[in-house]
């Protein structure tokens, strides 16, 4: 007989999410529409995992973590996380779990960092000792120091960030819920974040479920990537089970002083002509180093930038390819 599997700490078994909507019909009518944003789930996370989940906008993410938080509650199918039922115990869960959302922040804007840790430390009840320790180590990890009594309307989106991570650790959740905690940083906070994040979940053992759009975010943190579209799960997997990924490709944008015809450098293909900006693709496995170079030497450029390949251009040729793995 097949025993459940209790060791999971995420499970989501046939989870739906429908929403009814009303939509404008002609001048006076409206019609009664429904959303499946999240369309038959199935997904285990055993502890310690850190898992990404992507998908292009509008696939069901943010709804699936709403679900995964108790601030929604599932159409049907059956959901635990650290074994509570997320809807019913929405408080009980709030102490197992840590969720930061790029977008926004969950701190006070007009308090210093040190007050909203300390308002957490009575929301959560965290025993004294447990709280401090915590704070002090996310302030040596994420270099908060200076920070502590600083307004978080004064910070920077990367401080901003590093403070919304401490803030949602200082109670020791298992399980910690990312969304987009890298957008919007600059190269060098997000290597920070990415680095914490890193050991965090190698030390503390935090389960970490990741959804980003930053490809980067997932080469570096997670081994398994999940992926969803129209709500449903289109792969689960190693990141290099993914069609596309290996092959995907680089961007180089190049601004040129005039308009000029595609350039032509033998390293790149020219995919898009703007006015006086061109884009150049490469493979991403190669260094950007050789085209710049050929780019700078033959046409009068004026600023060049690399992009990186993003996730919505691997599921594109995901598609395009059929999914691997099945
Ligand atoms: N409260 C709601 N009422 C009606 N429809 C909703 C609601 N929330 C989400 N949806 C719809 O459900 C679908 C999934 O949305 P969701 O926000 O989960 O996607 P997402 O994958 O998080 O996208 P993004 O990457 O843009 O954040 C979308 O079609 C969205 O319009």
């Amino acid at each position: 007989m097949d025993m459940p599997d209790t060791t999971d700490v995420i499970e989501l078994d046939g989870v739906e999410k429908v929403f009814d909507v009303r939509r404008r019909a002609g001048r006076m009518r409206r019609e009664k529409h429904r959303v499946r944003a999240v369309d038959g789930i199935s997904f285990r996370v055993a502890p310690g995992e850190m898992v990404g989940y992507i998908g292009p906008n509008g696939a069901g993410k943010s709804t699936t973590i709403k679900m995964l938080t108790g601030i929604l509650t599932p159409s049907a199918g059956r959901l635990r996380v650290a074994g509570i039922d997320p809807a019913r115990e929405r408080t009980r869960l709030a102490r197992r779990i840590g969720v930061v959302f790029g977008q926004r922040t969950t701190l006070w804007w007009d308090l210093p960092l040190r007050d909203s840790y300390r308002l957490m430390h009575r929301m959560y009840r965290v025993p004294d000792r447990r709280f401090r320790e915590n704070l002090d180590r996310c302030v040596e990890l994420l270099d908060l120091a200076e920070l502590l009594e600083v307004p978080v309307r004064q910070l920077s989106l990367g401080q901003r960030m590093r403070g919304d991570i401490a803030a949602a650790l200082l109670h020791d959740p298992e399980v910690l819920y990312l969304d987009e905690p890298t957008i919007g940083l600059d190269v060098v906070s997000k290597a920070k974040v990415r680095g914490f994040l890193r050991d965090l979940n190698a030390e503390a053992g935090t389960t970490v479920l990741l959804t980003t759009h930053d490809l980067t975010d997932i080469e570096q943190l997670c081994r398994r990537v999940m992926v969803i579209d129209h709500g449903r799960l289109m792969y689960d997997g190693e990141l290099g089970g993914l069609h596309g990924v290996a092959e995907s490709e680089r961007t180089l944008v190049v601004d040129l002083a005039r308009e000029m015809p595609p350039l032509t450098t033998g390293l790149a293909r020219t995919v898009r002509v703007e006015g006086p900006r061109q884009w150049l693709a490469f493979p991403a496995s190669q260094s950007a180093a050789p085209l710049v170079a050929a780019v700078a030497e033959k046409y009068p450029v004026v600023d060049l930038s690399v992009r990186e390949p993003d996730i919505e251009a691997v599921i594109a040729k995901m598609y395009a390819e059929g999914p691997a793995g099945e």
